[in-house]
């Protein structure tokens, strides 16, 4: 069996240092977005064994096809990585109908879809596998103006628990990571968010979160990479069904 991952919202932030980290691990690594063109440039640099497709991670059939996409190029699938994911901030009186389905649609139909589509290419190919699934520190205990976030968040370590269950006879585990605040685009938009309703700068407003950290600094998207190559490869192999927090100290549990 050849070391195949794919990885979704890998055109940057946390999705782009898992696809590196993988490939630095001797994966060979499809990298999934829908921004195409920074998936490509990204795929581009890190080298021959590493592809980029576009998909929709909210549209099922876009997902079932990317997997499909994937196993036809490589011949293989051993590890996804679902990662993609949206972080608005949403006081509570603000949410409407249209940003609920949004952002569950791709926080938690992403996570469904990449598991269904998954399991199909495991079977097919006769062996197990392993899903990773992002959830985040405010999936572990809820954060202020973050309700649609969070939920969707706390969706994600219910479904790792029922697939680790429901899986776990055909050799397929399924576990999560939950990070903190870690330094990409979405938490600089989250911070500047919270920074522009008190008044104040982004840097502030990232400082609000950083405050909270027993370790004392923002989280760089490779900690979070460091775990993931650890829930992708043999050493985690008798773990199913967990999350594993890498927030530098912020939730104990
Ligand atoms: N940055 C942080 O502090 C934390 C992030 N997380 C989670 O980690 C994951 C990655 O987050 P970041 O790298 O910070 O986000 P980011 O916003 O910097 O990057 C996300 C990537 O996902 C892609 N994407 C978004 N929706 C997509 C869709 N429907 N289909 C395909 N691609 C899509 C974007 O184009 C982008 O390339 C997310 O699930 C997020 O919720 C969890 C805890 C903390
Ligand atoms: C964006 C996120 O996951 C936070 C603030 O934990």
């Amino acid at each position: 069996m050849s070391k195949v991952a794919i990885v979704t919202g890998a055109a940057q932030g946390i999705g782009l240092a898992i696809a590196t980290r993988l490939y630095q691990d001797n994966f060979k690594v499809a990298l999934v977005d829908y921004n195409i063109e920074k998936a490509q440039a990204a795929a581009k640099s890190l080298g021959n064994n590493a592809i980029a497709l576009q998909a929709d991670v909210s549209k099922r059939d876009e997902v079932f096809k990317m997997v499909q996409a994937t196993v036809d190029h490589f011949g293989d699938l051993t590890v996804l990585v679902n990662n993609a994911g949206l972080g608005p901030t949403t006081p509570i009186d603000t949410i409407s109908e249209e940003q609920f389905r949004n952002v569950y649609g791709v926080n938690v139909g992403g996570v469904l879809w990449g598991t269904q589509a998954a399991h199909k290419a495991f079977k097919e190919l006769g062996h197990g596998g392993k899903i990773i699934n992002a959830t985040s520190q405010a999936g572990v205990v809820g954060n202020p103006e973050l309700a649609l976030y969070s939920g969707t968040k706390f969706a994600v370590r219910g479904i790792t628990q029922v697939t680790a269950r429901d899986l776990a006879e055909e050799n397929i585990t399924v576990n999560a990571f939950a990070p903190g605040i870690v330094k990409t685009p979405m938490m600089f938009d989250i911070a500047h968010e919270v920074g522009q309703n008190a008044g104040k700068d982004d840097e502030w407003g990232m400082q609000q979160f950083a405050k909270d950290i027993a370790m004392k600094r923002l989280s760089e998207p490779e900690d979070v990479a460091n775990v993931v190559a650890f829930l992708a490869g043999p050493d985690s192999d008798y773990i199913t069904g967990q999350t594993i927090i890498v927030d530098g100290g912020m939730q104990f549990h």
